[in-house]
């Protein structure tokens, strides 16, 4: 039995949708099932539907075998694991976004600060990084921030509430990362997954 940790949320839907779109029918039914169980198993796989920054977690204390991540969690901190390979799916980016008519982001919010504290020293721009959890676009809205580093996909987010993109920072993937151990120990298992899900041939 190998243990794949799914980062839930948007990612997981991409997930879902890449399976489909490639006919990988075997684990769909039980990844689409919306029941509230936080891990399931199906044949020889566990998956555990965990929160992003927590699926790095799970992987390097040996709990999952395999993480299914977005490149901006393993980004924005550090952990002890294998960043195997990009993945087919989870594609958007980082951009800096704002108010229209915004000359000097001086107070910019983030869910993501230590990738946008690396993004303004590379700019060598002096500026002060307020950390949210979500909902970030409220922050320029409300006068807590000039502006925003986040995630953007279709761009909805930032239209529907006024905001423009200033700048597109760096791109974002689905990521596959493995626990540096079970790696070699379980290197079967792992390929026989990898290679079901059309993701190595
Ligand atoms: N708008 C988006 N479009 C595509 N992928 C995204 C988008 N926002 C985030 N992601 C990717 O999906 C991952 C999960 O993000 P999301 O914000 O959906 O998680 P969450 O809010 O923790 O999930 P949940 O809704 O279960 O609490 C992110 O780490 C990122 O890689
Ligand atoms: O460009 P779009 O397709 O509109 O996607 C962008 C939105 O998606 C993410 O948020 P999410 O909805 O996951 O919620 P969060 O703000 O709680 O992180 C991101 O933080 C943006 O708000």
């Amino acid at each position: 039995m190998i243990t794949v940790a799914l980062s839930k949320g948007r990612l997981l839907e991409d997930f879902i949708r890449y399976l489909d779109t490639q006919n990988l029918r075997h684990y769909l039914s039980v990844l689409k099932e919306e029941s509230r169980s936080l891990f399931i198993e199906i044949d020889n796989v566990k998956f555990i539907f965990a929160k992003g920054p927590d699926v790095p977690t799970y992987v390097e204390n040996g709990i999952a075998d395999i993480g299914i991540v977005g490149s901006d969690i393993i980004m924005e901190d550090t952990f002890n694991i294998l960043n195997v390979s990009q993945l087919p799916f989870g594609e958007c980016y980082f951009a800096l976004a704002g108010p229209p008519g915004i000359e000097r982001f001086n107070v910019v919010a983030s869910k993501y600060t230590n990738i946008s504290a690396k993004y303004f020293k590379e700019k060598k721009q002096d500026v002060e990084l307020i950390h949210l959890h979500g909902s970030v676009e409220l922050a320029p809205l409300l006068g807590l921030a000039d502006g925003i580093v986040d995630i953007v996909q279709t761009g909805d987010t930032l239209r529907d509430n006024g905001l423009i993109e200033y700048e597109k920072i760096l791109e974002i993937h689905g990521r596959l990362i493995t626990n540096k151990q079970t790696f070699y120990t379980r290197e079967n298992e792992i390929f026989d997954f990898l290679n079901e899900i059309g993701v190595i041939k």
